[in-house]
C-alpha cells in the first residue's frame, strides 16, 4: 500500500498544534479535542497532533489538515504507541502520520524500530513519525525507516536533560546531521519566539501542544508568576 496520502510538504515551515488533555481531566473527552483542534486550525496550525483512537477520528472529522495521531499506553518507558498493534489502530482510526516512540529502547512486543515502521508500511497508508529523546536515536530512526523524525521525548528518555524550553542543541544537531527524514521540533515549546527559533534552528517544522492546548498547565503558569 502507498504511504503518500497527505504532502509533507503543506508542513514545511509550519505549525503543528498538539491537543491533548490527560486522563481524569475534564476535557478528556474527543469531542472536546476535536473541537480544540479545529480553533487551533482556525488560527493558523498546518496540522494537528491528538492522542487516543477516538480522538484520531473526531479530530480526522472536524479537520481538513493533516493528523499526527498516537496511542499512549503507560506512563514510564516505551509507552508512545509502543507497539506494531497500536500504531496499526491509529492508522485505522484515520491517522495520517502515526507517531510512535522512536528510541533505542526495547519495545514491548520484541520488535525491531526497522519491523515496526515496515510493518506500519505494509498496513496501512500512514507515514510514521519516531518520537525521539537524542542525536543517536534520529540517526537509527532514519536508518529504520521513518518518514519523520520528531524531538519529542528529548529529556524524557534519559539521554537528555529536561530542558525549560525546546532542546534547541539537540534540534540543532539532528538537523546538521542531514538525515533522509524531516525533523520536527516537539517538546516544551512555550513561546511564539522560541517556536521560532526551532526553525531557525534547522526544524523543518514545529510541534506546540501544552502553551496552546493545556489551560490547566497555562493557568498555573500565571498563577505561579502571581506567587512567587
Ligand atoms: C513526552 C510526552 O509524553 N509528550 C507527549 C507527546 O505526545 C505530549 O504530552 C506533549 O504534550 C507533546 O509532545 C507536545 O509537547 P509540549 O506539550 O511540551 O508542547
Amino acid at each position: 500500500m502507498p504511504h503518500t496520502l497527505i504532502n509533507l510538504d503543506s508542513l514545511a515551515g509550519q505549525l503543528v498544534v498538539s491537543a491533548q488533555a490527560y486522563p481524569g481531566e475534564p476535557m478528556r473527552d474527543p469531542r472536546t479535542t476535536a473541537q480544540v483542534a479545529a480553533s487551533a486550525v482556525i488560527g493558523g496550525a498546518a496540522g494537528i497532533r491528538v492522542q487516543g483512537i477516538a480522538d484520531i477520528q473526531f479530530t480526522r472529522a472536524a479537520v481538513e489538515v493533516p493528523v499526527i495521531g498516537l496511542w499512549k499506553d503507560g506512563h514510564s518507558g516505551v509507552f508512545i504507541t509502543p507497539t506494531l498493534q497500536h500504531a496499526l489502530s491509529c492508522a485505522s482510526a484515520g491517522a495520517h502520520i502515526v507517531a510512535i516512540d522512536g528510541t533505542r529502547r526495547p519495545r514491548p512486543d520484541g520488535l525491531t524500530l526497522a519491523e515496526t515502521v515496515a510493518g506500519i508500511h505494509a498496513g496501512s497508508n500512514a507515514l510514521v513519525m519516531a518520537d525521539c529523546g537524542s542525536l543517536d536515536d534520529a540517526v537509527a530512526a532514519a536508518e529504520a525507516g521513518a518518514d519523520i523524525i520528531g524531538t519529542t521525548l528529548a529529556g524524557y528518555s534519559g539521554e537528555r536533560p529536561k530542558t525549560d524550553g525546546p532542546d534547541l542543541e539537540l534540534i540543532a544537531q539532528i538537523a546538521a546531521a542531514g538525515l533522509d527524514a524531516p525533523l520536527i521540533a516537539e517538546g516544551r515549546i512555550h513561546t511564539p519566539a522560541q517556536a521560532r527559533a526551532a526553525l531557525d534552528a534547522g526544524a523543518f517544522a514545529v510541534v506546540v501542544g501544552t502553551a496552546i492546548t493545556h489551560p490547566a498547565s497555562i493557568t498555573g503558569w500565571f498563577k505561579d508568576a502571581l506567587t512567587a
